[in-house]
C-alpha cells in the first residue's frame, strides 16, 4: 500500500495532457456487451475503474484485449452470468451491467454498486426505467434481479435528472421492441459519448444532449470502433490546480465548451483563462477573489469539481460558499482540509470557506476520489509536506497523476507505507 507525498510551494508550469473521460469509459465498456462482434474503444484512461470493468466483462465470458489505451472487446461468448458480489462492489458504474445485460439477455443479476460514498446514491430511477420497459426487478439480499420476457419501448419520465439512469435506460432500450422516449433526461457530454458508441453499433437514438431522448429499438447491434472524449473532470482538476498553484499551465486535449461553468468561475476569481480548440491556458493573478458556487446538472458546475474547488477557495480573499445540490453530503474532504489549517464551516449542504489562509502540510486521508484531488491541490499550496493516504480512490479516476504533476514541476512522489502506517490507516 502506498501513500502520496506532496511538498508544497513550487509554482506549476508547462503542459498537461488530459486522458479519456472516466465517467464515459465506465459506461462505454459495459455498452459493448450489446454488440454481436468486436468493439474497439480507443483513448481509454489507464485507471483502476476501467480495468475492473474489463475484468467483469471477462467474468461474463467476454474476450478483452488491452493495447495501452485501446481495448478490443469480443462479446460473442458472453452469457448472463449473475454478478451478485465481488468486483461489482468496487465501483459505482457496475450498475451499467444492469441495463446492458438486460438489453442483451433479458435478464441480469448485479450486486448493488459501490463507488465513492457521497451520501445516498439511489438507483430508483434506473429501476423505474427498467420496469417501464417490461422488466421485473427485485432486490434479493443486496443484489438486483432483472428479468423480462421481452423488452418493449416505453415513455419514461425521470423524476430527477440522472446521468446514471439516463445511460442505463438507453442501454436497456436500444434493443427493445418499438420506441422509447426518455423525458427529463440528463445532458452530460458522457451521455452523448455513450450514445455515439451505440449509434456506431447500429442503434437509433435521437435527441441526446437535450432533455428528451428518442430511441427506436433495433434487433441487432454490431461491433465498431470508437474514440472516447477527453475527461472534462480531469481537465477541470488541472485547471483548478493551475489556478491554485500555477504560473502558466496549458491543459491539453480538452473540449473547452464542456468546462464553461468552471472556467467562468475561475475568471470571476481573477484567473486568466484562454481557450483554443483543444487547449486551455491558465494563468492566475494573485490575489484571487472568492466566489460562490452551486453544483448543478450539466451544463452547470459539476459536482465532481466541488471538492477540488473548495481547496482553491482557501487561497481567495473573503468568504466563498460552495453548495452541492447533487450530493449534499459530499463533504468528507473538509475535515481533512481543516487539518491543514483551512477555515471552513459547514451549514446544511454548504461549505463556507474563509480565506486567504496559508495551508500547512499534514497527514490526511483521501476518503473518496475527488476528495483526493482536493487534498493534492491543498498540498501543493501548503507549507511543508502533506502525506495523503487512501490512494486507491485517487487511482480509480486519475491516470498517472503523480507523473503528470511532476512534469508540471510539482514535488510529488509515492512511498510504500510501513506496516504500522497501514494498521493506523485501516483503523482510522
Ligand atoms: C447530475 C450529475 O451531476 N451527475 C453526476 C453524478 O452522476 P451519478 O450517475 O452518480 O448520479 P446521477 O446523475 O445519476 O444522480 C443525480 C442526482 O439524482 C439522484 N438520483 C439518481 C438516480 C436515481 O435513480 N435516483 C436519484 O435520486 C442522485 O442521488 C443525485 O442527487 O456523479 C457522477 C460521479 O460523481 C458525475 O460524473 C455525474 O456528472
Ligand atoms: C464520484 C465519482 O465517481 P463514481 O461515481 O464512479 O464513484 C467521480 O467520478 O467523481
Amino acid at each position: 500500500m502506498q501513500k502520496m507525498l506532496v511538498e508544497g510551494g513550487e509554482l506549476l508550469n508547462g503542459k498537461v495532457r488530459i486522458s479519456g473521460a472516466k465517467n464515459s469509459a465506465v459506461a462505454l465498456l459495459p455498452a459493448a456487451i450489446l454488440a454481436d462482434s468486436d468493439v474497439t474503444i480507443e483513448g481509454l484512461p489507464e485507471i483502476s475503474d476501467v480495468y475492473t470493468l474489463g475484468d467483469l466483462l471477462e467474468e461474463i465470458g467476454g474476450s478483452v484485449a488491452w493495447d495501452g489505451q485501446t481495448v478490443h472487446i469480443n462479446p460473442e461468448n458472453m452469457v448472463s452470468m449473475p454478478l451478485p458480489n465481488g468486483k461489482v462492489k468496487q465501483l459505482r458504474a457496475s450498475y451499467y451491467f444492469m441495463g446492458a445485460m438486460l438489453g442483451k439477455f433479458n435478464k441480469a443479476v448485479i450486486g448493488l454498486p459501490g463507488g465513492c460514498y457521497l451520501g445516498p446514491r439511489p438507483i430508483d430511477q434506473h429501476i423505474k426505467g427498467f420496469e417501464a420497459l417490461g422488466a421485473e426487478v427485485t432486490n434479493e439480499q443486496g443484489a438486483i434481479y432483472l428479468r423480462a420476457k421481452e423488452l418493449r419501448g416505453a415513455r419514461i419520465y425521470l423524476d430527477v435528472v440522472s446521468v446514471g439512469a439516463t445511460i442505463n435506460i438507453m442501454l436497456a432500450a436500444v434493443k427493445a421492441k418499438g420506441k422509447t422516449i426518455i423525458e427529463n433526461a440528463a445532458k452530460e457530454p458522457e451521455i452523448i459519448d455513450v450514445a455515439t458508441l451505440l449509434t456506431n453499433m447500429g442503434a437509433k437514438i435521437k435527441g441526446v444532449g437535450t432533455d428528451v431522448i428518442r430511441i427506436e429499438g433495433v434487433a441487432q447491434l454490431h461491433g465498431c470502433r470508437h474514440t472516447i472524449i477527453p475527461d472534462r473532470i480531469e481537465a477541470g482538476t488541472y485547471a483548478i490546480t493551475a489556478a491554485a498553484q500555477g504560473k502558466e499551465v496549458i491543459v491539453d486535449n480538452v473540449i473547452p465548451q464542456h468546462l464553461e461553468s468552471v472556467l467562468a468561475k475561475l475568471r470571476e476569481m481573477g484567473v486568466t483563462v484562454e481557450e483554443s480548440d483543444e487547449q486551455l491556458l491558465i494563468m492566475p493573478k494573485n490575489p484571487l477573489k472568492s466566489v460562490d458556487v452551486k453544483t448543478l446538472v450539466y451544463p452547470g458546475f459539476p459536482t465532481d469539481l466541488q471538492q477540488p474547488f473548495t481547496s482553491l477557495l482557501t487561497k481567495a480573499v473573503n468568504t466563498g460558499v460552495i453548495t452541492d445540490t447533487i450530493y449534499s453530503a459530499r463533504l468528507k474532504h473538509i475535515d481533512e482540509l481543516r487539518r491543514m489549517n483551512a477555515i471552513i464551516k459547514v451549514e446544511g449542504g454548504s461549505a463556507i470557506i474563509s480565506g486567504p489562509v496559508q495551508l500547512q502540510g499534514a497527514k490526511v486521508k483521501a476518503t473518496d476520489l475527488r476528495a483526493g484531488a482536493s487534498l493534492i491541490i491543498a498540498g501543493l499550496m501548503a507549507n511543508g509536506i502533506t502525506e495523503i493516504t487512501g490512494l486507491e480512490h485517487i487511482d480509480r479516476g486519475y491516470e498517472k497523476i503523480t507523473e503528470k504533476l511532476t512534469n508540471l514541476g510539482a514535488n510529488v512522489w509515492r512511498e510504500e507505507m510501513t506496516e504500522q502506517e497501514i494498521l493506523q490507516f485501516q483503523n482510522s
